[in-house]
């Protein structure tokens, strides 16, 4: 990058240097000395720099016009259109997903019938392109939909965003209430239209359903009212019930068939249980023009093992499973991203090979396959180079994996903080196989420090258990033979890296000197 305070190019001009021992940095020297006979105005004074700057283009002194982005623009770029390796990027082509999208098809064509489709559960670990499936199968749907008349609807709720019943129930009230206030405006328009042309020629209404101009005005009079009885929900205060009745009339307000997607239902039940589900699966058998069918996404196979049983039986009609991708399978999906995403011959053979092996490794992870990908070729872009190279990939999958640390370290409470703080003091004093009874007294010293609540050692036990599931600490019982059983701990993250993110905590960071706390194990 050219930096500006490096160049030279002022100070091995005599004159410049003179300019700036100025103390206001001089504009009028540097007037004088590109042209004695100009004032020093400031309307001529931008004419001085811009000369003074084409002057000097064959000196050095022209790296001064280069700015922070000059040498990151120059070179070719790699990417052809990065955004197509974004997740928010939604692919019309979905290698290796045929089988799971028909299946959807299938179950989900009845709506074009008329008829209310069976709702469909759909599992898969995450990244198994359960979302992008889904969202294509809707797409389609709703364009056959427009094709062939038939009025059917797909709402998409993301319920790890929208993950109590009132919200649900809200945000789906108030998309079908806005749908229909559109529709009757639509109507009024069309009617206006009739009026006027009523108004000029009676015969007009000949092929309609209205006997006279006055029925035309009812008619309206009548939308005009029912869009005024729908209320938005606020998105807090009313009753459930009230928001439930909201949701339902809005609805029913006309002949459709309704395809609630529910992504991350398991969080939804986790969060608010299973209500929610108990009255959108009952619905049906009150609404009088309307159907309703819910498609459920989840990652965790075991979700509807917290469900009533009336619930699990309805929800799970039929059930859509995503198995992970094999390498090869990840390949075909990189291959067909990359055509899009980067410049003709920017990835050198390994490239995707590379990223769809351990991207497979990672339980077959689309996403992380994608991620790893367009981080390579982002290092790589930094690197100014014009390929992407194997290393790029190896760089991109410890970047990744040491993001995923700072971000699952940055988010643990402040107990799993100091438990950690207090094993990765042992591990840089060089303990080594820490006991739990080691990592307890340096935990209890740094409580005390901070003024946090001191657990008993058993919770400390757990927390480390905690830290181990979540692949900070590699934590392993050992025998110890008549003394018993012990955890012999270790830490599995980087050192430096995961202290300097405790540190960043405020509590944590407050604590100058940690030196006595390590000390403090040899007391105990
Ligand atoms: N067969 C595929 N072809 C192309 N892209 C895919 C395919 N499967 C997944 N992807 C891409 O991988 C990423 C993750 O997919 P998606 O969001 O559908 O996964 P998911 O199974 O819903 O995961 P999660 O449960 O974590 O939400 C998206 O960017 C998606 O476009």
């Amino acid at each position: 990058m050219t930096d500006k305070s490096n160049n030279p190019a002022p100070a091995s001009d005599p004159s410049t240097t003179e300019t700036s021992n100025d103390a206001d940095g001089s504009d009028g020297q540097l007037d004088a000395e590109t042209d004695p006979g100009t004032s020093t105005g400031p309307s001529d004074l931008d004419d001085v720099i811009l000369d003074n700057l084409d002057a000097g283009s064959d000196d050095p002194s022209d790296e001064a016009s280069r700015g922070l982005f000059d040498d990151l623009l120059e070179g070719e770029p790699i990417f052809e259109n990065k955004e197509v390796l974004r997740p928010s990027y939604t692919p019309h082509k979905l290698p290796h997903r045929e089988e799971q999208i028909n299946n959807m098809a299938t179950i989900l064509v009845t709506a074009l019938r008329g008829d209310t489709p069976s709702n469909i559960l759909i599992y898969g670990k995450t990244g198994t392109g359960k979302t992008a499936s889904a969202k294509f199968v809707s797409e389609e749907l709703e364009t056959t939909s427009q094709k062939y008349e038939v009025p059917c609807e797909v709402e998409y709720i993301n319920c790890e965003v929208t993950d109590t019943q009132y919200r649900v129930l809200a945000q789906l009230a108030n998309k079908f209430i806005d749908k229909n206030a559109q529709l009757i405006d639509d109507r009024i328009a069309e009617l206006e239209e009739l009026q006027s042309q009523a108004r000029e020629n009676t015969a007009a209404l000949e092929e309609t359903a209205f006997g006279s101009l006055d029925d035309v005005e009812a008619e309206i009079e009548s939308l005009e009212a029912d869009k005024s009885e729908f209320e938005e929900v606020p998105m807090t205060g009313w009753p459930t019930d009230r928001v439930y009745s909201s949701f339902f009339d809005a609805v029913d307000y006309h002949e459709r068939v309704v395809v609630i997607m529910l992504d991350e239902i398991d969080k939804l039940v986790e969060k608010s249980g299973d209500d929610t589900l108990y009255n959108l699966s009952r619905m049906n058998s009150e609404l009088e023009n309307s159907r309703v069918s819910i498609m459920g996404i989840s990652n965790d196979l075991k979700f509807t093992d917290f469900l009533d049983p009336r619930v699990k039986s309805s929800l799970g009609e039929e059930e859509i499973v995503f198995p992970p991708y094999d390498a090869n399978q990840l390949r075909d999906i990189l291959q067909a991203r990359s055509d899009v995403a980067f410049k003709g011959d920017a990835l050198t053979e390994d490239v995707i090979p590379l990223c769809a092996a351990f991207a497979a490794q990672e339980h077959g992870d689309a996403r992380r396959a994608l991620d790893l990908l367009r981080t390579a070729g982002e290092l790589a872009e930094r690197d100014q180079t014009d390929n992407v190279l194997e290393d790029h990939v190896r760089q991109a999958q410890e970047k990744i994996e040491l993001d995923r640390v700072v971000e699952v370290v940055r988010t643990l409470p402040t107990q799993s903080k100091i438990v950690l703080f207090a094993i990765i003091l042992l591990e840089k004093n060089g303990v080594h196989n820490i006991n739990t009874g080691e990592v307890f007294n340096i935990y209890k010293n740094l409580c005390e420090e901070i003024d946090a609540d001191i657990l008993t050692q058993r919770r400390v036990t757990d927390l480390i258990s905690e830290l181990d599931m979540l692949g900070i600490v590699n934590a392993v019982v050992v025998s110890k033979g008549r003394y018993g059983r012990t955890k012999e701990i270790s830490l599995s993250v980087p050192t430096e890296e995961t202290e300097a993110v405790l540190l960043s905590d405020s509590r944590l960071g407050d604590i100058d000197d940690v030196q006595p706390f390590v000390q403090a194990r040899f007391d105990n």
